[in-house]
C-alpha cells in the first residue's frame, strides 16, 4: 500500500532526495504528491522530474496543506517558525513530519497546534535507497502514523527510532555524515591521481572501496577494527598507511566532526 496524500512544504535538496527515493521504491505515487515551492525554477524541476505530481506556489500553501493527509516540513530550520504559524494553514487532522535539523518537537507541536508530529533526521543517500534516518515522535502520534513513517523511511534505507535528545547525535553521524564520506572519497581519489592514476579510474576505485568497506561491515557483522586488521599484512603497505592516518588523528577528527554537527544542531533550536 503506497503512502496517503502528502504535501511537502519545501522542495529543495533533502525533499528531492527523500521523496525521489520514495517514488523510486514505489512507496509514494507522484499523483499523491504536492510540492509547495516558492521559486518557479524549483517548481519546474518537480514538474519535469515527476509530471504526475502537483506543484504550488507559496500563496496556495493553505489549500495544499488542506488536501493532504501527511504534511512534510522540508524548509530550512529558520523558516519553520513562519511556516507553521501561517494563519492560512490548518494542520488539524494531519500527520506532520519535520526534517528540519535542530527544531524540537515542542516548538513544532506548539506551531501546528497538536502533538501528532514526528521529527525525522534523514540523509541525502535516501535518493539511491541507501539512506539512514532517525526519528522521534510527539505525544499524540498513533501506531498507524509510526507505520507510515517507517514505510516512508524504510523505503529509502535504514531507520532507527530514537529519543529526542539523541536526534542531535543522529544529525552528527548520519544527517551530516554523507558530506564527511564525500570528502574522504575525494581525498582517496586525489591520492590516486597524485600517484599517477587517471582521475576517472581513481574516483571509481575510491568509490567502490568505500561502498565495499561499508558492505563488509554491514554484511559480516565483524567489528570494523577486525576488518581493518584483516587488511594489514605485517610490515606491509596498509599498516604504513594506517600509521599515517593515526598520526593525523583521523578517528579523532571523525569524532570531532560528529560533535561539531551535533552542537550546531543544538544551537538551531
Ligand atoms: N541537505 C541535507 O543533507 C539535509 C537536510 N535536512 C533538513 O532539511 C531541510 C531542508 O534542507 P535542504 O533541502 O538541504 O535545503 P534547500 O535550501 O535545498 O531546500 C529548502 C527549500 O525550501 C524552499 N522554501 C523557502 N521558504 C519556503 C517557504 N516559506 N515555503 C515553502 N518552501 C520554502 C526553498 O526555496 C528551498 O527549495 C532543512 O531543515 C535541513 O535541516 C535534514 C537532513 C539532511
Ligand atoms: O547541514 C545541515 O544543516 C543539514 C542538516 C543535516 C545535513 N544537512
Amino acid at each position: 500500500m503506497p503512502l496517503p496524500k502528502l504535501t511537502s512544504i519545501g522542495g529543495g535538496q533533502m525533499a528531492r532526495a527523500l521523496i525521489g527515493g520514495m517514488i523510486r521504491s514505489e512507496a509514494m505515487l507522484p499523483a499523491d504528491l504536492t510540492i509547495v515551492q516558492p521559486s518557479a525554477e524549483g517548481r519546474s524541476w518537480w514538474d519535469s522530474e515527476y509530471p504526475d505530481c502537483t506543484t504550488e506556489p507559496i500563496e496556495n500553501v493553505g489549500k495544499a496543506v488542506g488536501d493532504a493527509e501527511i504534511v512534510l516540513l522540508a524548509v530550512k530550520p529558520h523558516i519553520i517558525g513562519p511556516v507553521i504559524s501561517n494563519p492560512d494553514c490548518s494542520f488539524d487532522n494531519k500527520l506532520v513530519i519535520s526534517i528540519a535539523a535542530g527544531v524540537p518537537l515542542e516548538k513544532l507541536c506548539a506551531g501546528v497546534g497538536h502533538q501528532r508530529v514526528v521529527r525525522v533526521m534523514p540523509n541525502t543517500p535516501s535518493l539511491v535507497g541507501e539512506g539512514a534516518s532517525g526519528f522521534c515522535v510527539g505525544a499524540d502520534v498513533q501506531p498507524a502514523d509510526v507505520a507510515n513513517v517507517k514505510l516512508m523511511l524504510e523505503s529509502v534505507g535504514y531507520v532507527a527510532e530514537v529519543t529526542e535528545p539523541q536526534m542531535d547525535a543522529v544529525t552528527g553521524v548520519s544527517g551530516s555524515g554523507p558530506a564527511y564520506i564525500f570528502l574522504l572519497i575525494e581525498g582517496l581519489a586525489d591520492g590516486g591521481v597524485a600517484e599517477g592514476l587517471p582521475r576517472k579510474t581513481a574516483l571509481a576505485l575510491a568509490t567502490q572501496t568505500v561502498l565495499g568497506a561499508a558492505k563488509m561491515v554491514r554484511e559480516t557483522g565483524l567489528h570494523p577494527g577486525q576488518l581493518k586488521d584483516n587488511v594489514c599484512s605485517p610490515g606491509g603497505t596498509t599498516i604504513a598507511a594506517v600509521k599515517t592516518l593515526e598520526q593525523n588523528a583521523v578517528r579523532a577528527a571523525m569524532m570531532s566532526a560528529v560533535s561539531a554537527s551535533a552542537n550546531r544542531s543544538r544551537e538551531l533550536q
